[in-house]
């Protein structure tokens, strides 16, 4: 059983509590499809609205669900393999976005503020960059270990839906070695241009996730191996949030690539460990596309964002809102008088 109290030690600890996973509750799940049909609409006519509904009623363990006090929570991270200059920025503006997310100036501040979304912001050993996978494991299994830890207090139960976003100049260098280490393929497949790299960064990128892939391969027999040699401190906290809010019954929405290689971890060691997630966007790196069909996902939205900071995710938002309120609220056929359809 999961403790806050107790958090995991090691990545052994993580692995025990993973195979303890909760599984989406059969009552709540058969009350909203019994009530589905009884509303006064054609039946399936809101998509994937009622997919939503569902899916949440099914994770809370409620037939009511609700999508009213959702959490963003950005973890911000540094990473040593920007040593190897692969991103278009310096690794100084974690820090600088940081003060910028306290201070409410981010786009992330923005869309929190217009769909009413709490926002938080941990710092995962910000000013400790984590060592250059290039050459070395980029966490020792304790450091990996206490940064999921760190990322599982960011979630408690009774919140709504939980969204992990992440800051961390490098981490799309990460992302994809974390990819590539899972699902194989080429490291092309899965390197992208990040921030705005030119092309011959690019081609530099490209051959630092390739080499690293080679390097450690040795050494990763699992997800949490990979996390360990070529992850970072805020991916590992968003794996370690994505697992707790699974152990606690919070529905998760995931954003882009970063977030979902993140997810990626759980999924390659339990398929089943996403069942609790939803994909918000498609980000526009290349790799996104690639990861959410691994991951057996369909985005909700396709709008051409690649920011990261939970962004393209909190704007699905309102969306699980709008599927919440039809599924409660709405009359049904018996009490609107509404006729039904002809029998065939
Ligand atoms: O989430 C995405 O799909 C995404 C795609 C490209 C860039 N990012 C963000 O940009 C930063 C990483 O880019 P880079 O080029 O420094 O690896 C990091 O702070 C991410 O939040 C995020
Ligand atoms: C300015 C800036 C803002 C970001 N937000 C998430 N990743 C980012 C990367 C940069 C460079």
């Amino acid at each position: 059983m999961f403790d806050p109290k107790h958090p995991p030690q090691n990545l052994d600890d993580i692995r025990a509590l993973m195979a303890e996973l909760p599984k989406a509750d059969e009552t709540a799940r058969e009350a909203v499809i019994a009530r589905e049909p009884h509303l006064t609409k054609p039946e399936g006519s809101l998509g994937r609205l009622e997919e939503i509904s569902l899916w949440l009623a099914e994770w809370q363990g409620n037939p009511r669900p609700r999508a009213s006090r959702p959490r963003v929570t950005i973890f911000a991270g540094s990473h040593g393999v920007c040593d190897q200059g692969v991103s278009a920025f310096p690794a100084s503006v974690n820090q600088q976005m940081v003060e910028n997310f306290i201070n409410g100036g981010a786009a992330i501040n923005q869309i929190c503020k217009a769909v009413d979304a709490e926002l938080r912001v941990m710092e995962v050993a910000l000013e400790i960059p984590t060592n250059d996978f290039s050459r070395e494991a980029a966490m020792l299994d304790e450091d990996c270990a206490e940064a999921m830890a760190f990322g599982m207090s960011a979630v408690e139960t009774g919140l709504d839906v939980f969204v992990p976003g992440e800051m961390g100049i490098g981490n799309t260098t990460a992302a994809a070695a974390i990819s590539h280490a899972l699902f194989g393929g080429t490291p092309e497949d899965w390197t992208g241009r990040g921030t705005g790299i030119d092309d011959s960064t690019l081609a530099l990128k490209t051959r630092v996730v390739g080499d690293a892939v080679i390097l450690h391969r040795n050494q990763m027999r699992d997800g949490l191996d990979v996390l360990r040699c070529v992850g970072g401190r805020e991916i590992a906290a968003m794996a370690g949030a994505i697992l707790a809010a699974r152990l606690q019954r919070v529905p998760v929405v995931l954003d882009g690539y970063v977030s979902c290689a993140a997810a990626a971890i759980l999924h390659h060691i339990r398929h089943d460990a996403l069942d609790h997630c939803l994909v918000g966007h498609l980000s526009s790196e290349p790799g996104h596309r690639n990861l959410v069909e691994k991951l057996g996902k369909k985005p909700l939205l396709d709008f051409n964002m690649r920011l990261g900071e939970g962004s393209g995710a909190a704007l699905t938002l309102p969306l699980l809102r709008a599927a919440a309120a039809c599924h409660n609220d709405m009359a049904t056929f018996e009490t609107a008088h509404v006729s039904k359809r002809e029998e065939d």
